[in-house]
């Protein structure tokens, strides 16, 4: 089922998030969806508010401005809690209890508990049961936080940077496991990263941030049809945007340009002395004379994440400012 009446994991609308009542807005103006069923990737560089988006969908924070619902009732609420599970940097546990501990405040604490869940991801990284908490190293307490998250085996998994603490081969192995909660259980995930290359094969939408919107709420695979990385002679750029938008392209090395409908939008862009570079967002055929390749998707968010620029507003407000 798709469409606005289809169940969402998030759904954002006119969602504005600021921490003080005269402070900047950390989040604003967001409108998005995210439909269940998927492993979401939250993207964006440091400070764009991802995880004030997330500590919204958990129900630590409430919207100042606009709504945010996960699975369609309101963060924080008792359905909400027992629905979602939500794993914030800081990993709240409790040093002076051991593992197995914890994991029995879990079991207490959930109706629905799933103890070979739990224990699993404890064991997969060898922490004891009988380790204390407080004498664990972070990595293997980020997994004793996910193993609490796994075994309340919620519909809607959020995710905060959760791979930061951990080594690569830990990495992979939580990944393996969050990606055999969301086939196995139809699990929704919902995990911010700065880790592009390990979201290429484990992602299936994308959230992407700028100065507190979201740029980019879509299917990845759309995401690595729709784009090209076009690499040509320099003097072929207004084929890509037209001769009217030539004079609106940024300067800099770094910019992005949206075009008319109909029109390719470059997302960003290299310009050397002759050649350049640039990641497209193709619509209709190509002018000129380009050699093209595909995108990964790691490729693509970080032409996106470039193209921010972090001296200044997002092209967003410099467009509204102009008009
Ligand atoms: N407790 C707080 N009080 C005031 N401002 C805050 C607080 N937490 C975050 N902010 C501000 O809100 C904005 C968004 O922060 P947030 O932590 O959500 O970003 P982020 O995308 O998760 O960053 P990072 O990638 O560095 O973790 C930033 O400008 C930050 O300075």
């Amino acid at each position: 089922m798709t469409g606005p009446d289809a169940p969402a994991a998030l759904r954002a609308t006119g969602l504005g998030f600021r921490y003080r009542a005269r402070g900047g807005w950390a989040l604003r103006d967001c409108e998005f969806t995210v439909p269940c069923g998927r492993v979401t990737a939250i993207v964006g560089r440091n400070g764009v508010g991802k995880s004030t988006l997330l500590h919204l969908a958990g129900g630590l924070l409430r919207a100042r401005r606009g709504e945010l619902r996960v699975l369609d009732v309101v963060p924080g609420t008792p359905e909400a809690r027992a629905r979602v599970a939500l794993l914030t940097q800081d990993k709240p546990l409790y040093p002076r209890f051991t593992v197995a501990d914890t994991l029995l405040m879990g079991e207490k604490l959930n109706t629905s508990w799933d103890r070979a869940a739990a224990e699993n991801t404890v064991r997969e990284g060898d922490i004891p049961l009988t380790a204390r908490v407080g004498e664990l190293s972070p990595g293997q307490r980020t997994r004793v936080a996910l193993a609490l998250a796994l075994g309340k085996r919620p519909e809607l998994l959020l995710l905060d940077e959760p791979m930061a603490d951990l080594d690569p081969v830990a990495r992979g192995e939580i990944m393996a496991t969050l990606m055999t909660e969301a086939a196995d259980h139809g699990t929704s995930i919902v995990l911010s990263s700065h880790v592009l290359p390990e979201l290429e094969t484990t992602c299936d939408w994308v959230l992407l941030l700028r100065n507190g919107r979201v740029e980019l709420s879509e299917d990845a695979d759309a995401l690595r049809e729709s784009h090209a990385v076009l690499t040509g002679h320099a003097d072929q750029e207004e084929l890509l945007t037209g001769p009217a938008d030539r004079a609106s392209l940024p300067t800099g090395p770094a910019g992005r340009t949206d075009t008319p409908a109909g029109r390719h939008t470059v997302v960003h862009r290299r310009v050397g002395v002759r050649q350049m570079t640039a990641l497209v967002r193709q619509r209709g055929p190509l002018r000129g004379d380009w050699h093209v390749e595909r995108p990964s998707l790691e490729n693509i968010l970080i032409g996106y994440l470039q193209a921010a620029d972090p001296q200044g507003p997002a092209l967003a407000e410099r467009t509204e400012a102009a008009a």
